[in-house]
């Protein structure tokens, strides 16, 4: 276990343990650490703890550790760092603490004091030791095993009752400043109902104090405790109270009693109490942050969750629209059309359809109707009978008879050429197919999702695509937004690519160096996802060393966007803007100026000038792409 011991502007010191994995440090009071000092901002660091480093980092303020400054810093032992006028000093453990000082103070018996008293009772106090390291093993064995907090503690304080032979236990712990019973229990390993009001009192309130442990042989004739409200409530007769102290912060106090005997209790008992106490404080700290890691761990994992869809990774806004969309069409047969830049992870999208569909126990079968040769198309679609043609010298299927029952995947549709759109339209319309050379139909029941990276519109419009297919194909169409508008999914994917790949490969590769990040950052990623995959599989594969960099990546200066004029980008920015109101608008000018909240004029200018641009023709009189700012 690990603390910080706080030094503020004033001289207060304080020692905080870090329990926690991340431990935030700052003014505001929803830190960890809370800093009064006003040259501290309201997040100031953070401590992050690996399971293995405590690693410092900052969270909005400067920081200098061991006077040299520092953006984050792996922490050792005395390392002083200091934020605003505050000083913080890192101390580290070993797993087994310390036992404490033997207490100096006790109420009517003191706990041995003399030195040489261990050794001269040496026989006694060897198998008093080997019953409490038994008892703390046996105890840490029942750590493992507790679950919850309320467990622990539990065993904590029936192992305390045991070790000392009391009959009732008080576990009594500091949360938010004040103090409560979390556990009271019996000798039958029970809990004591309405334990605080029982408790309350002033043995506890002197223990608090002083942080020294207390023992009282024959609590009911002593004289300064003997209207203590446990002493009357419980009636008892022996009490050890000990301090929960690491560190020097006061966890709570451990207070055990015995109703039947005095004397039950002999400083030893309350030595043993003392150094359980420590020993179970720092198993149960640990078990508690190992607890938090796996809270932690688990949280993660619901995350990491969050982001994927299937084998999509990603949680944009944009992206989430898709996925709800996939949810609603992927029971049903309706056809759908998926757009986006290429390496928007069509074909993805088009598995998942599939694989969230009724129809996920049939094939998924893809055709790329870009690659291949236009005379060859038509039978590969569809298939052929023997000798239809030179060089068919086997009867074939085709991709829609081996769809049957499944998913038909049609790539890059906005590549078919006319003629065969015909036979296509036919197909889906009536459900059959004829193989070239064949006049005879075989039905098919398969469903289709087709996808392009394309302005299938405009290719209606240009009179390349036939309309009436569009609209058959088109009865959905899920709109993949390019990597660059996906805000924070660019480093998910990136994360997930790395870490796939980093298994794969058996590399060091770990993550990605702020430039790096910077870098993908203002890179406009024309090839999309599958431009990261590739650009950050091969940085894995050639990585030596543990964070990639921007040359790793392959993002030198020259590859990033250029650094705009203003005017230049607002401009782009416009026109992008437009066409994005415009296509809502079913491509309608008039509405589009009104949502604008334009003149109509204008908006129809604007088209000219974008129409005069992409052709070279004249552009229209005195208008500049500013004139709608
Ligand atoms: N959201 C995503 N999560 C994980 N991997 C993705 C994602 N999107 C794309 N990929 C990966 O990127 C690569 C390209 O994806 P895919 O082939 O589906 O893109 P496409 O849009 O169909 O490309 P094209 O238009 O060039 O045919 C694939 O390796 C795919 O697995």
């Amino acid at each position: 276990m690990a603390s910080l011991t706080v030094r503020s502007p004033e001289g207060k010191v304080r020692t905080v343990p870090l329990h926690k994995r991340i431990t935030s440090i700052g003014r505001s009071a929803d830190n960890d650490v809370q800093l009064e000092d006003p040259s501290v901002p309201d997040s100031a660091l953070h401590v992050l703890f690996d399971g293995t480093r405590y690693q410092l980092g900052s969270l909005g303020a400067t920081f200098q550790v061991n006077g040299k400054k520092r953006d984050n810093h792996v922490l050792a032992s005395e390392d002083v760092i200091r934020v605003g006028a505050t000083e913080l000093v890192f101390a580290r453990e070993d797993a087994v603490a310390k036992p404490p000082p033997a207490p100096a103070l006790s109420v009517t018996h003191e706990p041995t004091s003399d030195p040489d008293s261990h050794t001269r009772d040496m026989p006694g106090v060897v198998g008093r030791e080997l019953v409490l390291l038994r008892r703390l093993t046996a105890f840490s064995e029942r750590l493992l095993g507790s679950s919850s907090r309320d467990e622990l503690l539990e065993s904590l304080l029936d192992e305390a009752i045991e070790v000392t032979r009391a009959d009732k236990g008080f576990l009594i712990l500091r949360d938010n400043g004040e103090l409560s019973v979390k556990v009271a229990r019996n000798l039958s390993r029970e809990n004591i109902e309405d334990a605080m009001a029982r408790v309350s009192d002033s043995i506890i309130e002197k223990v608090v104090r002083t942080r020294k442990p207390l023992i009282l042989s024959d609590a009911l004739d002593d004289p300064e405790f003997k209207s203590s409200k446990s002493v009357v409530n419980l009636k008892l007769l022996s009490v050890m109270c000990v301090p929960l102290v690491r560190n020097d912060e006061l966890f709570g106090v451990l207070y055990v009693g015995n109703d039947r005997l005095v004397n039950r209790f002999e400083p030893k008992s309350l030595d043993m109490l003392t150094i359980f106490a420590a020993q179970a404080l720092l198993l149960i700290q640990n078990a508690l942050l190992v607890n938090d890691l796996k809270l932690d761990n688990t949280e993660l994992r619901k995350r990491l969750d969050d982001t994927h869809y299937g084998e999509i990774v990603g949680a944009c806004q944009g992206m989430l629209d898709v996925y709800r969309r996939i949810d609603k069409i992927a029971p049903t047969d309706i056809s759908v059309l998926i757009t986006g830049e290429t390496g928007t992870g069509k074909e993805l999208i088009a598995r998942e359809i599939h694989r969230h569909s009724p129809r996920n126990k049939g094939p998924f079968i893809t055709i790329n109707c870009g690659a291949i040769p236009e005379n060859l198309l038509e039978s590969e679609l569809f298939g052929h009978v023997r000798g239809a043609f030179t060089g068919a010298v086997n009867t074939k299927v085709g991709k829609f008879q081996a769809a049957i029952g499944g998913t038909l995947f049609l790539d890059e549709i906005g590549e078919m050429p006319l003629q065969l759109q015909v036979k296509l339209l036919r197909a889906l319309q009536e459900k059959v197919v004829y193989k070239v050379g064949d006049h005879r139909g075989e039905p098919v029941d398969i469903r289709v999702v087709a996808a392009t990276n394309r302005v299938l519109e405009e290719e209606v419009r240009k009179g390349t695509f036939r309309e009436d297919l569009y609209y058959r194909l088109n009865v959905v169409t899920l709109k993949l937004p390019p990597l660059r508008e996906r805000g924070e999914d660019l480093f998910v994917l990136g994360k997930y690519f790395l870490q796939k790949y980093a298994k794969e490969f058996n590399s060091k590769a770990k993550g990605f160096s702020p430039s790096a990040t910077v870098a993908m950052k203002k890179y406009g990623w024309p090839g999309n996802i599958r431009e990261l995959e590739n650009r950050i599989k091969k940085a894995v594969v050639l990585a030596d060393k543990p964070l990639l960099g921007p040359d790793d990546l392959d993002l030198r200066p020259e590859s990033l966007e250029p650094v705009l004029p203003l005017s230049e980008a607002r401009e782009r920015w416009q026109k992008q803007y437009i066409q994005e109101v415009y296509e809502r608008n079913n491509r309608n000018k008039t509405k589009t100026a009104k949502d604008l909240g334009v003149d109509p004029r204008t908006i129809f200018r604007h088209f000219e000038k974008l129409e005069a641009e992409k052709t070279g023709g004249p552009l229209p009189p005195g208008e500049d792409g500013d004139e709608l700012l």
